[in-house]
C-alpha cells in the first residue's frame, strides 16, 4: 500500500488546490472513551474529480500518510500523486516513501468482467439469460456458451483465480456471450429483472455441512430464483452430496406454482472438474431440477438513500459513542467519528452495515448538519435498504 513517512510538521491548511488535486478538509478522530487511542486525521481529497480520503497518524516521532482503506479507489496512481502532493506542499522532510509511479501495472478493464454496479444500473439484454453459479474451472459454462450463441450467459464466482482462468479462455476461444461477475450469488439475484432467466445452473456447490447457513440454497435464494425465472425456466442443482440433495429437496417440495424432477447419475454432455473427481471415486451424482410456473411482477428498485433531515453532529457524537445493532437479516454498526477542523457541526461517521455475508463500510459526510453518503450511495440490496432505514432512525433520534 503506497505510503509516506514524513517528519512531523503542521498539517496543511485546508482547503487547498494544487493543479488537479484538491485537499478539501481535514478531520480529526473523536474517541473520548478511549484515551489510549492515537489521534488520526482524515484528509478529504479530490484528484481529477475522484473523491477519496487520506489518513494520517503518528509513527514514532513522525507522521505516516496513506490512503484510507474504506475509500480506496483505482487507479492507484491518483492516490500516489495525492500523497506526494500533500507532503510536498507540507514542506516536510521525507523519511520513507514508496509512492513513485514507476512501472505501475495497467489496471485493465476486461470486456467480459463486469462490476456489480453494471448489473444494477446498465445491464439490458434482448436475449434469454442463463446464469451459472460457482462456475469453478468453467468447463460447463464454456461448453454451454459455445453450444448456445443466442443465449446471454452470466457466470458468478467468488474465487478470483477461477475468474481469471475463465476470462483467459473466453478471450482465447473468442466466446462473446458470457459476462462474468465476482459477487456472492446469494445476493446477486436481487439485481436481475423478473421473468428474464431461462436457466440457473448450480453444479457441485460447496455442501457446507457444518455451516448450512452458508449454502447457496435457502428459502430466500429460491424465492429470488423463482422471481427471475421465466415460466418454464429451471433452477438446476447437481451434487454429489446426499446431504445437500436431501436439504434441497426439502426446501423445494410444496412450492406454489413450481415443480421438481429428480435424477440420479444422469449423463451430461460435459463433465466438470468436480464431477470428474466424484465419478472416479464411484460416487452417485444427484440432480434436482426446479421448474417455475410463475409470472412475477416487474421489480422496481427505486429506494432513496438521501437524507431529508439534518443532525446536530457535535451532540450526536457526544451521545452515541459507537453502536452495533444486529437485526434478523442485517446489521448496522456505527464505528468511528471524525470532526472537521475549524467547522462546527461537520464531520465523518464511519458505518459498517448491510448483509452479514457481504457487509459494506461507508462514511457518512456531515457538513453543517446535512448528511450524505461519501463516495456515493450503497447498492440497493434489500439488506442495505433495511440497514439504511435503521441508520436513519438512529441519526434522527
Ligand atoms: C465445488 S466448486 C464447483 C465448481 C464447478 N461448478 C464444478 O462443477 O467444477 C464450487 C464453486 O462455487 C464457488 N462459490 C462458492 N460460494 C459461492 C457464492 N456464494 N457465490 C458464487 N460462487 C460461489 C466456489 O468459489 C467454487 O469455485
Amino acid at each position: 500500500m503506497p505510503h509516506i513517512v514524513f517528519e512531523k510538521n503542521n498539517l496543511l491548511e485546508t482547503p487547498l488546490k494544487k493543479g488537479e488535486i484538491e485537499f478539501l478538509f481535514t478531520a480529526v478522530s473523536y474517541h473520548p472513551e478511549d484515551k489510549n487511542r492515537k489521534i488520526e486525521y482524515k484528509i478529504a481529497t479530490k484528484n481529477r474529480n475522484v473523491d477519496f480520503l487520506l489518513g494520517i497518524k503518528e509513527k514514532d516521532d513522525n507522521y505516516l500518510i496513506k490512503s484510507d482503506k474504506t475509500t480506496r479507489i483505482s487507479p492507484v496512481s491518483y492516490i500516489k500523486d495525492a500523497l506526494n502532493s500533500y507532503v510536498l506542499e507540507n514542506k516536510s522532510k521525507i523519511v520513507f516513501k514508496n509512492t513513485t509511479n514507476l512501472k505501475e501495472k495497467k489496471e485493465q478493464e476486461n470486456r467480459y468482467l463486469k462490476d456489480i454496479d453494471f448489473f444494477v444500473e446498465d445491464f439490458k439484454s434482448d436475449k434469454e439469460i442463463q446464469i451459472e453459479i460457482g462456475f469453478g474451472s468453467g468447463r460447463h459454462l464454456l461448453h454451454q456458451a459455445k453450444q448456445n450463441p443466442n443465449i446471454q450467459f452470466i457466470g458468478l464466482e467468488i474465487h478470483y483465480p477461477s475468474i481469471e482462468q475463465l476470462l483467459k479462455q473466453l478471450e482465447l476461444q473468442n466466446i462473446t456471450n458470457v459476462l462474468v461477475v465476482n459477487y456472492d450469488a446469494r445476493l446477486f439475484m436481487e439485481f436481475v429483472e423478473s421473468n428474464q432467466v431461462g436457466k440457473i445452473f448450480v453444479h457441485f456447490p460447496v455442501p457446507w455441512d457444518k455451516k448450512p447457513h452458508r449454502r447457496i440454497y435457502s428459502n430466500e435464494f429460491i424465492f429470488e430464483a423463482l422471481r427471475v425465472l421465466k415460466v418454464d425456466g429451471t433452477l438446476e442443482l447437481r451434487t454429489d452430496s446426499r446431504n445437500y440433495f436431501d436439504f434441497c429437496v426439502d426446501l423445494l417440495t410444496n412450492l406454489d406454482k413450481a415443480s421438481i424432477k429428480i435424477d440420479v447419475n444422469r449423463d451430461l454432455e460435459v463433465i466438470s472438474k468436480y464431477e470428474d473427481r466424484w465419478k472416479k471415486q464411484g460416487k452417485n451424482i444427484y440432480d434436482v431440477i426446479l421448474t417455475s410456473q410463475r409470472e412475477d411482477k416487474k421489480r422496481e428498485i427505486n429506494y432513496d438513500f438521501g437524507f431529508d433531515f439534518s443532525i446536530n453532529f457535535d451532540n450526536f457524537i457526544k451521545n452515541v459513542f459507537s453502536k452495533a445493532l444486529i437485526i434478523k437479516n442485517f446489521f448496522v454498526h456505527i464505528e468511528e467519528f471524525y470532526k472537521i477542523l475549524n467547522r462546527d457541526n461537520s464531520g465523518l461517521i464511519k458505518v459498517t452495515m448491510g448483509n452479514f455475508d457481504r457487509p459494506i463500510t461507508k462514511y457518512l459526510l456531515v457538513i453543517d448538519g446535512k448528511i450524505s453518503y461519501y463516495q456515493g450511495e450503497p447498492l440497493p440490496t434489500s439488506s442495505n435498504i433495511e440497514a439504511d432505514k435503521k441508520l436513519k432512525e438512529i441519526l434522527a433520534k
